[in-house]
């Protein structure tokens, strides 16, 4: 084992974004997808990006560079690779990797769920009988001499046994696929690298003591294999717990800490001294500069054989560069560390520490004046003290009032047919938002464009005959950056690019300052469509929980407040609509679940506060109004009755594809319920047929008077081709199953 390094270079990160500056790698993908370019082009632009981002890095002065951080599509899709995890199915087809990304003509992709409690989406493995386990080591090694021939040595950052296999729920396969880590560990040492990153992030949920006991069994013989490099643990998006004792008892040289989120309990600093601590100390989930005082504290509260200054998890989840963003207010734009800017942070960090050790003797923190980066850091005030609790909003009449209420009003079919607000995006529309900006196109002229989309989405609804209509929101980028540009207290970027999944990649508003309404956002467009029908058109906002979820919030004040505000704001939103109309009015919350705490002990408390801030957002609303939302992921199993406590009085959710079991769990709803019959994700038709027969099986699990019928999300990314063929599917479906009805 002499080829193990006793130290770690001083500063690091522990990964980077890598979708490109300007999105190239989203630019080249699409181009090699759609045929235009070879695989060859493809590869070319990634190896181009990954030197860049490690020439930037180095210039930056970061001491330790990762590699195996780039990815075509996915990292976890990557690891699945790595083990040999390959579908057999996938393997015939011309790009086995991108089929199981993407699917192909015949075959679905494999599931993309969310990254712990991030925005990201990653591939779930699939392991099953048929899963040989053969390690692939070719990417990892090829970065390293890739980065190796640029003059780079670099730490290959792979995901780690456990959190692969809790991924794919195959905990039970942990020998044969620690076999291929084994293995992998041997040609790194043979490659000459010093360091390999296993990231473990799964070790912050809540973990069983037979999970606990795999984490051991793992390290300790990972720790046993003769040649290898030195093995760092890390970990991101919250406390190790209980797995740290057990990490730290394994021969593990390093451990990764998210002490952003987190911080080590005293008992367990002990447990440290043997071994490098790399302390996650710039926040890689946010976009504000780091508060010296705080991080030096943080570090200097260590007691480890090395404290080494590092992201708190990969810089994935924040956009390269503050450099694009000249427009950005200047006493908002110096609060804020993008990428770039945050590994700058790490590399002031370890060098002020270096000076306070030398300076001091010991390993107390040093002056903060001395790091140049940090240097100017203003902490702004905390709003904290000036925000009066939420005053009490009174509470809607109980559901049996608003219903009856509601169906003298509304007096729709049984059955109703209904879609969830977006309607396909089309390129004329892009571009003329594009010109608005670049002040080629009146603002006049573009709301016109966008009245004569309303109107043709209004025509194409009554031609299909549907019963509740949209507007089809042509106006909104986005659904949450669209409420972000119309409410004070939010900043967007112009180059704020985040990657969500593969190719796809969103721009997340930046929520600074106390939020308000100054003017009514959505009312002009409701008023408008509802004006072209004698139909009742819904209005459609989207839920303070979402909004807050897919923003980069303000962290001096607790989440809970943040997303009152918004609630409040909505609130507003709703009351006007109202006013000007509206009967039915959607407030989506397709974010509900991606917020809830890893941990099971802080879940009530969120979830408490989420259906409050929801209900707030709402209960304005008067008995005859009814209020939809609109929930899309099929398991929604952990969160079940916090969606009945949002007391909509219509939920929509998504369930073409996974069916039966969310209509067992949403069954017990005393409210209505619209189960998706048309999943969106894909632009296959669904015949009359199929519809039908999702329908029946909705009916055969509630009570009629209770079933809408719509699809499973927004139609934007669809064509209208491929949307009008499947609606008139599901209506007419909806007309077979109606006239079976006995009145
Ligand atoms: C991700 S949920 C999307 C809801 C939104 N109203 C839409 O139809 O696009
Ligand atoms: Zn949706």
């Amino acid at each position: 084992m002499s080829s193990i390094p006793t130290s770690f270079p001083a500063s690091t990160v522990l990964g980077y974004p890598r979708i490109g500056p300007r999105r190239e790698l989203k630019r080249a993908l699409e181009s090699y997808w759609s045929g235009r370019s070879t695989r060859a082009d493809l590869d070319r632009t990634g190896a181009g990006l990954r030197e860049q981002t490690w020439r930037q890095l180095a210039e930056l002065g970061l001491a330790g560079l990762p590699s195996n951080t780039f990815s075509l599509y996915d990292h976890v899709l990557d690891t699945a690779v790595l083990l040999g995890a390959v579908p057999a199915r996938y393997r015939d087809a011309p790009d086995p990797y991108f089929a199981m990304a993407r699917g192909t003509d015949g075959l679905a992709p494999l599931r993309m769920t969310k990254w712990f409690d991030t925005n990201y989406h990653y591939l779930v493995p699939e392991i099953d009988a048929d899963t040989v386990f053969k390690l692939d080591a070719s990417k990892p090694l090829g970065e390293v001499r890739e980065a190796r021939a640029l003059g780079f040595e670099t730490r290959p950052v792979v995901v780690g046994p456990v959190t692969f296999l809790l991924l794919g729920s195959a905990l039970d396969r942990l020998d044969e696929v620690l076999g291929c880590y084994e293995e992998l560990l041997g040609a790194l040492a043979a490659e000459g690298v010093a360091w390999v990153q296993l990231d473990e992030p799964a070790l912050v949920g809540d973990r069983t003591a037979e999970e606990l006991a795999a984490v051991r069994v793992a390290y300790e013989r990972l720790g046993a294999v003769a040649e290898r490099p030195g093995l760092f643990v890390s970990s991101s998006f919250g406390e190790l717990g209980e797995s740290l004792p057990v990490l730290a008892g394994t021969p593990v040289e390093a451990i990764g800490l998210d002490l952003v989120r987190g911080s080590v309990p005293v008992a367990d600093l002990g447990g440290l001294g043997g071994k490098i601590v790399v302390a996650g100390v710039v926040s890689g989930r946010d976009v504000w500069r780091t508060s010296p005082e705080r991080a030096l504290a943080a570090l200097g509260a260590l007691r480890a054989s090395q404290v080494v200054v590092s992201t708190s998890c990969s810089l994935l989840h924040v956009p390269y560069s503050l450099a694009d963003e000249a427009e950005l207010e200047a006493g908002l734009r110096g609060r804020l560390a993008f990428a770039e800017e945050k590994v700058a942070e790490v590399v002031a960090l370890a060098e002020a520490r270096l000076r306070g050790t030398a300076e001091h003797g010991g390993a107390s923190p040093g002056p903060v004046e001395h790091a140049g980066v940090l240097l100017d850091h203003d902490e702004h005030e905390p709003s904290v003290a000036l925000l009066p609790e939420p005053v009490p909003v009174e509470e809607r009449s109980p559901y049996p009032v608003r219903a009856a209420a509601q169906a003298g009003h509304l007096r729709l079919p049984p059955l109703p047919t209904t879609t969830i607000g977006s309607f396909p995006q089309t390129g004329e529309l892009r571009a003329a938002r594009a010109a608005v900006a670049s002040g080629a196109l009146s603002q006049a002229d573009y709301e016109r464009r966008v009245e004569a989309e309303i109107e043709r989405v209004i025509r194409v609804q009554e031609r299909l005959g549907l019963d509740v209509l949209v507007h089809g929101e042509p106006e909104r980028n986005d659904m949450v950056q669209y409420f972000a540009e119309h409410l004070d207290g939010f900043a967007v970027t112009r180059n704020g690019w985040v990657q969500s999944y593969g190719s796809r990649c969103t721009r997340p508003p930046i929520l600074h300052g106390d939020v308000s309404r100054p003017a009514p956002i959505t009312v002009r467009w409701a008023t408008y469509a509802q004006s072209l029908t004698t139909q009742p058109v819904k209005g459609m906002l989207t839920g303070p929980v979402t909004i807050v979820a897919w923003s980069f919030v303000r962290d001096d004040l607790p989440l809970r407040d943040v997303v009152f505000q918004v609630a409040d704001a909505i609130r507003e939103e709703v009351r006007d609509l109202e006013a000007a109309g509206t009967s039915i009015i959607q407030v989506d919350e397709p974010a509900l679940r991606e917020l809830l705490p890893l941990r099971r002990a802080a879940q009530a408390d969120y979830l408490e506060w989420a259906v409050a801030a929801y209900r707030r957002a709402t209960s304005g609303a008067g008995d005859r109004t009814q209020i939809h939302t609109h929930l899309c992921y099929s398991d929604a199993d952990q969160i079940l009755a916090a969606i009945d406590g949002l007391d909509a009085d219509v939920t929509t959710i998504e369930s073409a594809r996974s069916g039966a079991r969310i209509l067992g769990a949403v069954s017990a709803f005393g409210r209505g319920l619209g189960p998706g019959v048309y999943d969106i994700h894909s632009p296959r038709v669904p015949s009359a047929d199929e519809v039908e027969a999702l329908l029946g099986r909705a009916l055969g699990a509630l009570p009629v008077e209770r079933v809408w019928v719509n699809p499973d999300c927004g139609l934007k990314t669809r064509t209208y081709e491929e949307v009008e063929a499947s609606l008139a599917n599901v209506v007419t479906a909806t007309r077979r199953l109606r006239s079976t009805l006995t009145t």
